[in-house]
């Protein structure tokens, strides 16, 4: 089945999830419930700008479901941020949440600003406005944020700041993806490139492709993208193609990671800086053995999906692929690793950084990969299982093993 708009994100997570729903046998009325977020709140942000006018922003927080535990999810400062799509996102934290076994339900906000020509101090005013706005609906057992595109260690410093002064306490575990010395974890900048580097390791063995020397295409060098990038050069595959909002940059022969790496801005930007790029179009439909979308959403459609010299589709950036083409790249025998289990490596080492929190003890960075490679390889076979069992493609199984927990807490809390 395809949606009336294959771009519309809520649309076709819909779609999975009522077909995840009946094939775990639920009712009509638990698809009606966990189609939609339980609540979401609008608010608007004046932020007094540096030119001396006030700027309104708007921001959303959605919270999908809340019978496992409190809502997680990060924050995302865009300026194509909507309410659909914050509706979305909150829904995919739920899966990944699901997959991985946390004990929390899905959340997810975001605010329509462009941090690229905004000041530093601009961005502080606004990342605290937000919290303010969002505070009645936030807490470390009700709703706990993280970084999402845009959004970083700084951001959750200035989070964090905000809520301990609206509530009197210094309360760590309110945000996660904080810098360390405010309680953050070890681990938890990389975290997200590491679990999606595990999954592109679990692929590869499927299709009985080594990793070394396996050819790599990036797409997005922003904290999931160029970590990543520099996981796979590590390991001795060749990134042959990254990409960022500015075009692409391919070499056969292996991109010098490491210098892309010094020469990145710190909003994931660095092909602006050399002459012979091609388009993010063409770096999709490059011939590898690995594509990573690290990006936005909706960048392998029907369209594009029939021209992908990919084997392995392995999904850092959340909604990258539309159901037709899903439904393309199945037949075509590429095997897809979806987003919510590929990009779960980010909420999973949240988590840690919660339960560091909340006993005040910490981790060394082996314990916290250590953990993390366990917990994703888990899911992955979890997944794998129910793709190959049901005969279905990769993202139903994936919808199944998340959404399972957050139905099953429903039905039994009574609610449904
Ligand atoms: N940061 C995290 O912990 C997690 C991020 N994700 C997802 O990964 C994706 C990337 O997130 P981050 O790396 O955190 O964001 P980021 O803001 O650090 O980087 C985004 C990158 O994508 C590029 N980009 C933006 N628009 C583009 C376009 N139209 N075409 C090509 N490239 C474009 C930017 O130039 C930048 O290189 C998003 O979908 C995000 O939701 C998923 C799980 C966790
Ligand atoms: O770290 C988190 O809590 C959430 C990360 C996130 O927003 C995501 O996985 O899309």
């Amino acid at each position: 089945m395809t949606s009336p708009d294959a771009t519309n994100v809520l649309e076709s997570t819909q779609i999975v999830i009522e077909q995840a729903l009946r094939r775990l046998g639920y009712s009509d009325s638990m698809v009606e419930l966990l189609r939609e977020p339980m609540r979401i709140l609008t608010v608007r942000i004046p932020v007094r700008m540096d030119d001396g006018t006030t700027k309104v922003f708007t921001g959303y927080r959605a919270q999908h479901n809340d019978a496992v535990g409190p809502t997680k999810g990060g924050v995302r400062f865009h300026p194509d941020v909507n309410e659909i799509e914050v509706k979305a996102l909150s829904i995919w934290m739920t899966l990944k949440c699901g997959i991985a076994d946390l004990p929390y339900g899905g959340g997810k906000g975001g605010v329509i600003c462009d941090p690229r020509k905004m000041s530093m101090r601009e961005l502080e005013l606004l990342s605290r406005g937000y919290v303010r706005a969002i505070s009645q609906i936030v807490g470390p057992n009700k709703d706990i944020p993280a970084p999402d595109v845009m959004t970083n260690a700084q951001v959750m410093a200035w989070m964090l700041d905000e809520y301990s002064r609206i509530r009197e306490f210094d309360s760590p575990g309110f945000i996660t993806g904080k810098p360390l010395v405010l309680g953050g974890s070890r681990g938890r900048e990389t975290a997200t490139a590491r679990g999606v580097a595990i999954m592109i390791s679990e692929a590869l063995r499927m299709k009985g492709i080594p990793l070394a020397g396996a050819r790599v295409v990036v797409q997005g060098f922003g904290n999931a993208g160029s970590y990543l990038s520099k996981f796979m050069y590590d390991a001795g595959a060749v990134v042959i193609g990254i990409s960022d909002v500015h075009g692409a940059l391919y070499n056969e022969n292996g991109l010098d990671i490491p210098d892309l790496l010094d020469k990145r801005d710190s909003f994931g930007g660095v092909t602006n800086l050399f002459k012979q790029t091609i388009t993010n179009e063409q770096l999709l439909e490059l011939d590898c053995d690995v594509l990573v979308p690290a990006a936005i959403e909706n960048q392998i459609t029907e369209q594009n999906a029939p021209h992908i010299k990919a084997s392995v589709i392995v999904e850092a950036a959340n909604g990258p692929t539309t159901l037709e083409a899903t439904r393309i790249l199945t037949e075509r025998g590429i095997l897809l690793v979806p987003d919510v289990l590929a990009s779960g490596g980010g909420v999973i080492v949240s988590y840690f950084e919660w339960v560091q929190n909340n006993q005040g003890y910490y981790w060394s960075e082996e314990e916290v990969d250590q953990k993390l490679e366990a917990m994703m390889r888990k899911g992955f076979h979890q997944v794998y299982e129910i793709h190959q069992t049901r005969k279905i493609d990769m993202r139903l199984a994936a919808y199944m093993a998340g959404v399972r927990k957050t139905a099953e807490a429903t039905r039994l809390r009574g609610w449904i």
